[in-house]
């Protein structure tokens, strides 16, 4: 693998996505460096989502190159396409998605199971430490809060230490300080266990934890703010 490609996490070349005859991605070109968080911004519309499902490898494109860690996914066939995620990627989105009929121990090492692995009970109790759930690995979702639910999502998404990790409005239901809670442990992942984020969100507060932010509108990125505060996104995203 060269240089450029280990600095490099995810990278798109010329990305397109077409839904019949909308055109949600329009020739999207970026590289998410290692170790970075990204923020992603934009109107409703823009191609957020669609982003995101292509750079995640969850969405094929319709024309144009994604390569996460240097392999072309594109390439792949599904079944390794699917490994490639379970075994290098994590995903938070705002839905959730826990099972309910497990408990908060069976949902953080579901991901193991899928990939055969067998869960390490020590990183599994660090984890739902750091997510504030350590007593609560017997309860099912439906005897946590919203907040606490997408602490869960996210201890699931960290559990095995994945190089990225991509999340789609993580906060968008949350309370002000649940918020902040799990923006700070996504900035932990990023700043102490060196992995890659990807954040998609409206809110400008969220954007402000990250290192840079991407400003989408129409399929297109047509801006990049590095360090950004949350005045000056704001300030940008109601020139969009
Ligand atoms: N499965 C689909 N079939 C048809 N059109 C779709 C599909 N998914 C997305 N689109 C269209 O693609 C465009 C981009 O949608 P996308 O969901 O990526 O936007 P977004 O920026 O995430 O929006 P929001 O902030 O409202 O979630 C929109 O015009 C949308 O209607």
């Amino acid at each position: 693998m060269t240089a450029e490609a280990t600095a490099v996490a995810v990278s798109l070349e010329s990305v397109t996505k077409d839904y019949g005859d909308v055109r949600a991605l329009d020739g999207v070109s970026w590289a998410f460096p290692r170790g970075g968080f990204t923020a992603v911004m934009g109107p409703s519309g823009s191609g957020k989502s669609t982003f995101l499902h292509c750079a995640s490898g969850l969405d094929r494109p319709s024309a144009g190159a994604v390569r996460i860690g240097g392999t072309d996914i594109g390439r792949l066939s599904e079944t390794r396409r699917t490994r490639l995620r379970r075994e290098r990627i994590g995903f938070v989105f705002q839905a959730f998605n826990l099972i309910p009929s497990m408990d908060v121990e069976q949902n953080i090492t579901l991901p193991l199971q899928l990939a055969g692995t067998k869960a390490d009970p020590g990183r599994v109790a660090e984890v739902a430490r750091r997510v504030g759930l350590a007593d609560r690995l017997r309860h099912r979702p439906s005897e946590l809060s919203g907040g606490q639910q997408q602490r869960v999502a996210l201890a699931r998404a960290l559990v095995t230490r994945p190089e990225v990790v991509f999340a789609d409005e993580p906060t968008g239901a949350l309370d002000p300080r649940t918020a902040r809670d799990v923006l700070r442990l996504l900035r932990e992942a990023v700043d102490l266990a060196g992995q890659t984020l990807v954040l998609v969100t409206h809110d400008p507060m969220a954007a402000a934890w990250a290192d840079s932010v991407l400003f989408l509108s129409r399929g297109r990125i047509v801006d990049e703010m590095t360090s950004p505060t949350v005045q000056g996104v704001m300030s940008r995203w109601e020139s969009l």
